[in-house]
């Protein structure tokens, strides 16, 4: 069908005409052409199939996507700006591209679409606090198909720009929304931990994973915990994100010092995590401090948000599902933490990533200078643990890239690390 048709056949049609009005009441041909149309309406009404998408749906984001891909000529774009995070530490600007709120006419399987994104002004989503919108395609013909084959190709579009990376989660008032772009999977090799540790921590998630019936046979929630706590710097991020990448899992970062979370929330938001993600508490201690502390001193612990300590110990209870629910929790300093936080089932395995032995600090060496012979790493260790026997990972990084053309100098110079 040419365009014209379809877009007079939109005009018409009482679901999407209203504003274009009608037109010729008061004489016999206007009477005669106001049946026709009615009766062209009536035929409309049941050869049209339309298909409403909140922005609250699972597949809105890819709708989106899919929409800016297909509707390649559209002149009518909005912007969703994100910040990516290098490795390097170097931050990059992301501009992206979507289909602007109006109409859109697609061609797509020798059909056209016209899409129509809406955005409500007046109506703000309470969960998210964001504007409530929703995207309406509609087509000609009855068959709901084209519908079927267009949300599956949009959520294989969406799976294919993650492959290979990570989504990160933010909780978005009661909701799990995507940050920034997926970042690229770390590998786990990246990330140089104790000999055997970081191959320990994989194996235990891993065989948690493939034993839902133990859980099961035994009644026990299908959830694992697990705390890596030690000095800052050491690689427990970066050891999860990689761990991520390599379960193909994504990430629901949370803030437990987030003022604006509750008990509810917490619980809610534990509750409809995305499927395959690893739940990440960063920094407990920072949240909540001992309730001995907290008696002892009240005053200095007045206003941490309205989350409470025994809200926090059901939300993590209360963490059950069929599917594998893993939650990693980090801390700078264990000992602030209540022992009820870290008993058994909530936390089940934990786990000291400490600063670098001579094992890492070789390892490490070699990684970022690979051409140099074994035996500089083993020097370069020997030096750095003569100066310091407390040396965090990132700051051996940051002096690699101090000494990045000159692994000689890295070793002369090692009395500078972390200087
Ligand atoms: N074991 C490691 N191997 C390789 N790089 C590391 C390691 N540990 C830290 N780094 C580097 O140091 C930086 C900071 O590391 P990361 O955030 O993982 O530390 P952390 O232990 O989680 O620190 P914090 O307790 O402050 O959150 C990252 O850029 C990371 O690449």
């Amino acid at each position: 069908m040419p365009l014209s048709d379809f877009l007079g056949a939109l005009k018409d049609n009482p679901y999407f005409g209203a504003g274009f009005g009608l037109v010729g009441l008061g004489t016999a041909m206007a009477i005669a052409r106001k049946s026709a149309q009615l009766g062209m309406i009536a035929f409309r009404r049941h050869y049209m199939i339309t298909l409403e998408v909140p922005s609250k749906d699972k597949s809105y984001q890819w709708l989106l996507s899919w929409i800016t891909k297909h509707a390649k000529h559209t002149q009518h774009l909005s912007v969703e700006t994100s910040y990516l995070q290098h490795e390097s530490g170097r931050v990059h600007t992301q501009f992206d591209f979507l289909p602007s709120p109006g109409n859109h006419i697609i061609w797509y399987q020798r059909k056209w679409i016209r899409v129509e994104r809406t955005r409500e002004k007046q109506m703000i989503d309470l969960h998210t606090g964001t504007p409530w919108e929703s995207v309406t395609f509609t087509a000609l013909g009855r068959d709901r198909q084209i519908f079927f084959n267009l949300l599956q190709e949009a959520r294989e579009l969406a799976l294919k720009q993650q492959e290979g990376r990570t989504v990160m989660y933010t909780a978005m008032g009661s909701e799990w929304r995507p940050f920034g772009c997926p970042r690229r999977r770390r590998p786990l090799t990246s990330v140089i931990l104790e000999r055997g540790l970081a191959e320990k921590l994989v194996d235990d998630v891993k065989d948690f994973i493939a034993n839902p019936k133990w859980y099961a046979d035994r009644g026990i929630p299908y959830r694992r915990g697990y705390l890596l706590h030690g000095p800052p710097g050491c690689g427990k991020s970066s050891f999860i994100t990689a761990l991520a990448g390599k379960l193909e899992y994504s990430i629901c970062l949370m803030s437990l010092s987030d003022r604006s979370l509750s008990d509810d929330r917490l619980n809610h938001l534990l509750s409809v995590a995305p499927e395959q993600s690893i739940i990440l508490l960063e920094d407990v201690d920072a949240a909540f401090v001992s309730r001995e502390l907290a008696t002892e001193n009240p005053a200095a612990y007045q206003g941490m948000g309205r989350l409470t300590f025994s809200g926090l110990l059901n939300a993590l209870d209360g963490v059950a599902s069929t599917e594998a629910r893993i939650v990693f929790m980090t801390t700078n300093y264990i000992d602030r933490l209540d022992p009820a936080l870290i008993r058994p089932g909530r936390v089940d395995l934990k786990q000291y990533v400490g600063y670098c032995s001579h094992w890492q600090l070789t390892q490490m060496f070699q990684r970022f200078y690979p051409t140099e012979p074994s035996g500089q790493g083993e020097k370069f260790a020997e030096r750095a643990l003569a100066v310091s026997q407390s040396i965090s990972a990132a700051q051996v990084q940051g002096h690699f890239m101090l000494n990045k053309q000159d692994p000689q100098g890295a070793i002369d110079n090692v009395a500078e690390i972390g200087h």
